[in-house]
């Protein structure tokens, strides 16, 4: 079979839904937003639009110019030189092996950690080098869901109080237009209904919960104050094969109809290709292919991108 047929049979095989999740109320979730929504699977017209957009992204919502980290005593940069932007309701897709800087380069965009040189463009303001107050404004526009949904969440706290943590800390002064803060349970009820999970888990703690639900309650936290951009690294890792399709399908969903748009890291190509409209390729802390994710199997592609995909 060819290695093209192959990836294709592979991004198909994790298109499964989840048992362990509530029926598919995205849906009456996604009927109260003002946004066209797409079925899973199938591109929509905003994936059109951001496709057909993405090389001439005149207002990109992030735009990341010659970022660079280098650890201490490391021979050479974890992050070195990279530059990229992302249109609004865009997916980028970012792949490479274990190593390669993917982490890194997550972490520094969130500002957990400082990159040594480059800017990062968020909002139209370069948030890089801004500390304390001046950096907490803009910490709503970029959340991030980790690999480790256990690890993500306080076990001493209720779902909801994991739910509302951000929206106290960050998301008072913020104007939402998808979930409406009625009230503290009618907005994490919003929560729950958006990532599928019936409003009953409200009371659990995470010891409670599947991993696949875990997961859920993490990417609700994330978008729970409408960020302009998600960083997704590595979001189904930990999960099993069928938690992992029905999680990126919900993840599909959730970027059409809130108009949210993604840093989708990962080191499975597969997975990057089935929800991205466009590729970057890492390798030892460099960008060295970049592409439209239909020109995954193209003859240009980079010598390391024809490696990744032999993998497969
Ligand atoms: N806190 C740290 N201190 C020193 N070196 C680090 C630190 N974190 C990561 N590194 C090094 O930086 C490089 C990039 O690591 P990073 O975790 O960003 O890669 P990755 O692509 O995310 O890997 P994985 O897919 O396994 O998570 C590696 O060589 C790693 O050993």
């Amino acid at each position: 079979m060819k290695i093209s047929d192959r990836l294709k049979r592979m991004s198909g095989s994790i298109r499964l839904r989840t048992p362990d999740i509530a029926p598919a109320s995205v849906g009456r979730f996604l009927a109260n937003t003002a946004v066209t929504s797409s079925t899973s699977g199938t591109e929509s017209t905003s994936d059109a639009a951001a496709s057909s957009t993405a090389e001439t992204l005149d207002s990109p919502v992030l735009a990341v110019e010659r970022l660079s980290r280098t650890y201490a005593g490391a021979e050479r940069p974890a992050v070195d030189d990279v530059s990229f932007s992302i249109g609004r309701g865009e997916c980028l897709g970012l792949v490479g092996e274990s190593g390669c800087g993917k982490s890194t380069l997550a972490r520094c965009l969130l500002r957990i950690e400082d990159a040594d040189s480059g800017s990062i463009i968020l909002g139209g303001q370069d948030i890089a080098r801004l500390n304390g107050r001046k950096l907490r404004p803009h910490r709503r526009r970029i959340q991030i869901v980790f690999q480790n949904p256990t690890a993500a969440l306080n076990p001493k706290l209720k779902v909801s109080d994991s739910l509302i943590d951000p929206y106290e800390q960050l998301g008072q002064d913020a104007k939402l237009t998808h979930f409406a803060y009625t009230s503290r349970d009618a907005y994490i009820r919003q929560l729950l209904e958006a990532v599928e999970l019936p409003a009953e888990l409200a009371s659990r703690y995470p010891h409670e919960l599947s991993g696949g639900q875990r997961q859920r309650v993490t990417i609700a936290r994330a978008i729970s104050i409408e960020p302009d951009v998600v960083v997704l690294d590595e979001p189904t890792a930990s999960l099993d094969v069928i938690s992992q399709g029905a999680v990126l399908d919900l993840l599909t969903n959730l970027r059409t109809s809130l108009g949210l748009s993604y840093l989708f890291i990962s080191h499975d190509l597969a997975a990057v290709h089935r929800m991205s409209q466009r590729i970057m390729v890492m390798r030892e802390g460099e960008i060295v292919d970049r592409f439209d994710a239909g020109d995954l199997f193209a003859e240009e592609r980079h010598a390391y991108t024809k490696e990744l995909i032999s993998i497969f």
